[in-house]
């Protein structure tokens, strides 16, 4: 018999013995005031929400039904990429592009960092599964908080609680795995001392245990630190079992793009965080007759189907969007997600009607109260939201949603494409010549960083597959696994790889194509191509589009704009090479000799 008596921590709806025995050693070691079995039900929304009022955290939204608004720490406000660590027992499995630490020193500094962590707080046990309950073997997790911001947000981002719980043991009375990832804000409340309204801790630990299959999260309240069914267990995690079970977990949108003749095509697109994955995802096609659905907007797990495509699952239930630049120019469709209610809006503007505001939403309101709580007017130097505010709402809510998006089997992708955002040298749209290269193109992407994490924001780095802060291993065995995923393959089965860049841009700085909507444009061109009926150029990186290859019925862009888009400019590429080579080099050994050869191939293309 243990010592502590924690409420709530026996009352557990479950009998799952690894669950219970892991959640009361949780309990042991941060020392909850009480432990609270989440359930997922309205009242239990209504109550957390409620809380998260009293305590300051949200203020509820006059405007929006059952919607928030919140305002992080200043400091807390997105992913931190030099504190994340894959912790695998031989260095060499984490690879050069990640930080790593011994598991078991790790596991030591973390215990002594969560000891006592939840002093005075609720600590919530939030069973999870990613991707569709009803799939043959739901993808199970357990996420550990004292954060109730972050239960709120995993109710609307993960299909979770009582319905989750159900799928712990299967239709045998086996228990099934799942992933164990324990959150904490590293806030402990001494006895009386009254919360702030953002508790997180300087300290920050985001880790991994790739072969134990645990995440461990210290110190951060916000989105991909703390929600930890999205980056940490969908992409981290996910991509370890998709290399030793051969699948595939990626950064990517999957939509739905219908012919006017009514022919369907799957489309998967990966671009870094911040890059256009959510306004792609909910396109409104400016081509008249053709129709967009959205089944993710950042998260794809793909395996093989019985007929030997590709088919492509979306883990998340919700958006996580980024706020400033939505609006019902640029997507239409978000704002009309979020416009249902059931939202959460962190660290926008918020108005005195008690609506939100962000940069990019037309005119402002001549006052608000930013994001940093302060009284904010148009014509000041501060912006009103940090650029890397965001929504958070139900998929469900999306007006464009595909029919199928719950469906365990997935959708079979026609089409991956690969973008990142390039000033210069990358064209708006390329076609790979056959899987390799598409590869090729993937591990060489490269784009200038943003605000999704921290640090200096517009520097260009590669970006593989925009998985560079999510990939949970070695980068070159990860280019491998891509390589073997084609040879595996019937090659005529698998999906065509295309690179984009809506970001290049003109002399003068702005951008040389409309992006958005006018994005359908590429998407048509790219189906085209697969079904053949499209001409393109082979030039030295691929095959591109001329300007009369693409449909531009309607578009107003300039003609010399669009093919200065479009344009495979020799000099910048011949640049582009060392820069790759020193990436490459970067690798190290574990660099398949197959994109060693493609890059041979581009270099004597471009002599
Ligand atoms: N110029 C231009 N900007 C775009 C385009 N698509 C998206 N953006 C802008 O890029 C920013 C990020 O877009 P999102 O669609 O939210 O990016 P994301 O890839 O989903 O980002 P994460 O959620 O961080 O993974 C927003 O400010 C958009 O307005 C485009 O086609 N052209
Ligand atoms: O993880 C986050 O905080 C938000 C996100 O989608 C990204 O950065 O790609
Ligand atoms: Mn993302």
């Amino acid at each position: 018999m243990t010592a502590v008596a924690i409420p709530g921590v026996d009352d557990a709806p479950t009998t799952h013995q690894r669950l219970l025995s892991w959640v009361r050693e949780v309990a042991e070691l941060t020392t909850p005031d009480e432990v609270v079995w989440v359930d997922g039900s309205d009242e239990e929304w209504d109550r957390l929400t409620e809380q998260l009022v009293a305590s300051g955290t949200f203020t509820r939204l006059a405007k929006k039904p059952n919607s928030f608004w919140a305002a992080s720490d200043p400091d807390d406000v997105a992913r931190v990429e030099e504190r994340t660590y894959i912790c695998s027992q031989d260095p060499d499995d984490a690879g050069p592009t990640n930080n790593w630490m011994d598991p078991a020193e790790m596991k030591a500094t973390l215990r002594e960092l969560f000891r006592g962590s939840m002093a005075g707080r609720t600590m919530y046990v939030i069973p999870f599964c990613m991707g569709p309950l009803s799939a043959d073997e739901p993808m199970l997790g357990v996420e550990i908080t004292d954060s109730a911001y972050v239960v709120t947000s995993m109710r609307i981002m993960t299909r979770m609680g009582t319905r989750a719980l159900e799928k712990f043991v299967d239709a045998q009375g086996n228990e099934r795995d799942f992933v164990p990832a324990l959150h904490s804000v590293g806030a402990p409340l001494a006895p009386g001392e009254t919360d702030v309204p953002w508790p997180c801790n300087e300290t920050k630990y985001i880790t991994h245990f790739p072969e134990t299959r645990e995440i461990w999260s210290y110190g951060s309240g916000y989105g991909g630190n703390a929600l930890l069914g999205k980056k940490c267990y969908s992409l981290r995690i996910a991509s370890t079992m998709g290399r030793d079970e051969g699948w595939l977990a990626e950064h990517m949108l999957i939509l739905k793009l219908i012919s006017p003749e009514n022919k369907v095509h799957y489309v998967a697109a990966a671009f870094p965080s911040a890059c256009g994955k959510t306004n792609l995802a909910m396109l409104e096609p400016t081509i008249p007759g053709w129709k967009v659905e959205t089944l993710g907007d950042d998260i794809a797990w793909m395996r093989f189907g019985e007929d030997g495509r590709l088919y492509a699952v979306n883990p998340e239930a919700g958006f996580f969007g980024v706020a400033p630049g939505t609006d019902y120019h640029t997507n239409p469709n978000a704002m009309r997600t979020i416009e249902r209610g059931n939202s959460l809006f962190t660290n926008v503007a918020l108005t005195d009607d008690g609506d939100i505001w962000w940069e990019g939403m037309g005119e402002p309101p001549a006052h608000l109260t930013s994001w940093k709580k302060q009284d904010w007017a148009p014509g000041g130097e501060e912006l009103s939201s940090h650029p890397n505010s965001r929504y958070c709402t139900p998929m469900d809510q999306c007006p464009i949603l595909a029919p199928e998006w719950d469906d365990p089997k997935g959708v079979p992708i026609s089409a991956i494409f690969f973008g990142g955002r390039r000033a210069t040298t990358i064209p708006l749209v390329t076609e790979s010549r056959d899987w390799q290269h598409g590869t090729f193109m993937g591990a060489t992407l490269s784009s200038e960083t943003t605000a999704a994490a921290k640090g200096k924001v517009g520097v260009v780095r590669r970006d593989p597959m925009a998985m560079l802060p999510f990939i949970g291993y070695h980068a070159g065995d990860y280019f491998q696994h891509w390589i073997d995923t084609g040879k595996r393959a019937d090659a005529t089965k698998l999906p065509k790889i295309f690179y984009v860049n809506w970001f290049r841009r003109g002399e003068d700085k702005r951008f040389l194509w409309p992006g958005f909507g006018e994005n359908s444009r590429v998407l048509k061109w790219a189906i085209e191509r697969l079904e053949g009926t499209a001409a393109a150029r082979e030039t030295a990186i691929g095959y591109v589009p001329s300007a009369d290859d693409l449909d531009l019925t309607g578009l107003e862009t300039d003609r010399a704009d669009l093919e200065a888009a479009l344009a495979v400019d020799v000099e910048e590429w011949r640049a582009e090479v060392p820069m790759i080579e020193e990436w490459f080099d970067k690798i190290g050994e574990k660099l398949p000799s197959s994109l060693r050869a493609e890059l041979e191939v581009l270099r004597q293309r471009l002599a």
